[in-house]
């Protein structure tokens, strides 16, 4: 969560009760949209500080936009409540609501230049002709439109459009912006232009609470302070992305966001609150990982690897000829485990391996930076990883 930027009340003076302003710009509380029998969202409850950029990650169907679609009031939950600056609008129409809204399809009028499609806001909150002019002036040059007001949406680029349409949903000043896969319809090279100017646009306004919707996961990690993970309708988990990537509570999570490879393994060893080391057994290795959760001897849980944190042993593919005999290595050197290489793949920066765990029957990627010795398809390897790299989540259901 964001520090609040508000002075703390002077030391024997404290605020009282009826001036302590909220500090969430957005709140669901445990909030479910049906439409008809398809549950589209299930007892979400999520807070945006003001000035706080959370996205909400997630595949296709998981109720992302919904979310977004609740709090600008595009649809009235079945049951919870949705509160903005502290104030309950669950009844309230998305006129009211006064928030700017960004979608996929930039949604521009098509009939309309670009100054009225951004003055279309002001225009229906009546507010003075000098100062729309102003005021749309001073929003197209924040996106770098300001040369092309008279032109109609259609002359305009995928990437110039969203532009105008951010421009539209800021001229309003809301305070809450939701933008639903804004840069989901551009190339990927204007996505990536795009992505930068967003975030140049969002340190221009330090107040402005967001919320961005996308299944893309770098966007998310460029942009948001908390990475919401949406499942099946559900909040799977919420935190930084530091937090999501390195410690995730989940196995959705792990593989999601880190696209983690994940091994079945027994604790052999107690870890009272969490936080510490912990010592399984995956198959007949021996491995040590970061255990953020307590566990105890016997249970079952899944040691997270992402593809970055392996690494080939020194000597490899030679070294794994010791080890292909019995199937499953000696089990005495920690987390060293053998495999085959199964596929090879260039990928720019580097090399991307998919190896077949010799008696694990897992079959894990791993990412080679360019420059390192490369190893072919069929050869034996044995796969290392520090074990501060590696993370224990418990053993749920993907
Ligand atoms: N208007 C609607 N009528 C009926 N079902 C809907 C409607 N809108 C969404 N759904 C269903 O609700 C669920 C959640 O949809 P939602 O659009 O919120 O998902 P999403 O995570 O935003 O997906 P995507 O990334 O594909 O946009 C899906 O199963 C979807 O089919």
């Amino acid at each position: 969560m964001k520090k609040s930027r508000r002075a703390a009340p002077a030391a024997g003076h404290p605020t009282p009760a009826a001036a302590v302003e909220p500090e969430n710009a957005v709140e669901l509380r445990d909030v479910s949209v049906s439409y008809g029998t398809t549950v589209a969202l299930s007892g979400l409850s999520l807070a945006v500080a003001r000035g706080e950029t959370v996205a909400l990650l997630g595949p296709s169907g998981s109720g992302k936009s919904t979310a977004l679609k609740a709090i600008a009031g595009f649809e009235r939950p079945s049951s919870g409540r949705v509160l903005l600056d502290g104030v309950d609008v669950t009844d309230a129409s998305p006129a009211r609501r006064g928030i700017g809204v960004v979608v996929q399809q930039y949604a521009l009028f098509p009939h309309m230049r670009v100054d009225a499609n951004v003055a279309y806001g002001l225009k229906a909150r009546r507010m003075p002709k000098a100062e729309i002019a102003a005021r749309v002036k001073a929003m197209l040059e924040m996106v770098g439109m300001e040369g092309h007001a008279h032109k109609l949406p259609r002359q305009l680029s995928g990437g110039q459009q969203q532009r105008v349409a951010i421009a539209r949903a800021l001229a309003i000043r809301p305070q809450v912006l939701l933008l639903d896969e804004p840069l989901s319809a551009l190339d990927a090279s204007l996505r990536a232009e795009m992505l930068l100017e967003l975030q140049a646009l969002r340190a221009e306004l330090p107040d402005i609470a967001m919320v961005y919707v996308t299944h893309d996961q770098s966007e998310a990690l460029t942009l948001a302070d908390r990475i919401a993970v949406m499942r099946n309708a559900r909040l799977e988990e919420i935190g930084t992305a530091e937090q999501l990537y390195s410690r995730p509570a989940g196995a959705f999570t792990a593989k999601f966001l880190g696209g983690a490879s994940l091994l079945p393994a027994i604790s052999t060893t107690v870890v009272p609150d969490g936080g510490a080391m912990g010592s399984v057994l995956a198959g007949a290795h021996r491995m040590k990982a970061v255990a953020p959760f307590a566990v105890n001897p016997g249970g079952r849980v899944l040691v997270a690897v992402r593809p970055h944190a392996w690494k080939l042993a020194a000597g490899s593919p030679a070294a794994a000829a010791g080890w292909a005999g019995d199937g499953a290595g000696d089990g005495y050197t920690v987390n060293s485990l053998p495999g085959r290489v199964e596929s090879v793949q260039w990928r720019g920066a580097g090399h991307r391996l998919q190896v077949d765990l010799i008696g694990l029957s897992e079959r894990v990627t791993v990412d080679l930076p360019a420059m390192s010795a490369v190893p072919a398809p069929g050869d034996l390897v044995v796969l290392t990883v520090e074990p501060q790299h590696a993370v224990l989540v418990p053993a749920g259901e993907l």
